[in-house]
């Protein structure tokens, strides 16, 4: 099967001649979701920022397939304006994404139904939670069904239902084939839910692979992600 999206950077960083991160290759699989993780400042935000294409320092090389351009990308921190209310950021989004509105009406509904957040639909985001700010975020990315989701820490804010809703959702985007890229520090959900991880460390990929493989480069054959995370970064 082929790669939704292929990234190989060679380095990227900040400023020039100081690379973050070096030789980081990863691949997102239509249906399969990988898991990005790896200790605090060891080069997961700045791989998905090169992804992205906001890193001014980069030797890389970053495909999508053919025709399959589309991504949404759901930052860690809530990005919104103060005068828009919810359904507007959505509406304002679906036109960007130029979705039709019939279409959008009922789907962005429908995400409002899922995420349990329809009672607040025309609030003011300053008001919200910094889990229902999370939940703007995440229905905003559900909005575009694009091929491939990149997803930065999505479980931080949420509480355990809302977890829940946003698994299943994204479960039902993965039976579409949609593939997913997601940045998370929570190791037993990523241990529960991830087809395969990049564990990275320093800047570089320490592991990748399954849980099999990962525990094999970790000599740990029976252990749990977060003791081969130990002994590998
Ligand atoms: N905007 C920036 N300018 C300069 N250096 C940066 C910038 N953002 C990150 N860095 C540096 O790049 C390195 C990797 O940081 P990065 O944010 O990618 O780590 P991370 O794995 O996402 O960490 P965390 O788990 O804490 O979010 C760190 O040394 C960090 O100090």
């Amino acid at each position: 099967m082929e790669p939704l999206l292929r990234v190989e950077i060679e380095e990227a960083g900040y400023e020039a001649g100081k690379p973050k991160i070096k030789q980081v290759s990863l691949e997102v699989m239509p249906g399969k979701l990988t898991g990005l993780i790896g200790p605090n400042g060891a080069g997961k935000s700045t791989t998905l920022k090169a992804i992205l294409g906001l890193i001014p320092e980069i030797k890389a090389d970053v495909r999508f397939a053919d025709g399959h351009g589309k991504y949404a990308y759901v930052p860690e921190h809530p990005v919104f304006y103060d005068t828009l209310t919810l359904w507007e950021h959505m509406s304002l989004a679906a036109a960007v994404y130029g979705i039709d509105d019939a279409e959008f009406q009922r789907s962005g509904g429908e995400l409002l139904e899922k995420f349990r957040m329809t009672g607040v639909r025309n609030h003011l985001p300053g008001g919200f939670s910094k889990g229902m700010r999370q939940k703007m975020m995440l229905m905003i990315g559900f909005l575009l069904k694009p091929e491939v989701y990149i997803v930065d820490e999505p479980f931080i804010g949420l509480d355990p239902r809302a977890t829940k809703d946003f698994l299943g959702l994204l479960e039902e985007e993965r039976s579409r084939g949609a593939g997913v890229l997601m940045c998370t520090h929570v190791l037993d959900t990523a241990e529960r839910i991830c087809d395969d991880f990049i564990l990275m460390a320093d800047g570089r990929v320490a592991a990748k692979g399954t849980l099999h493989d990962i525990r094999l480069a970790a000599g740990l054959p029976e252990a749990p992600l977060f003791d081969c995370f130990d002994v590998l970064t």
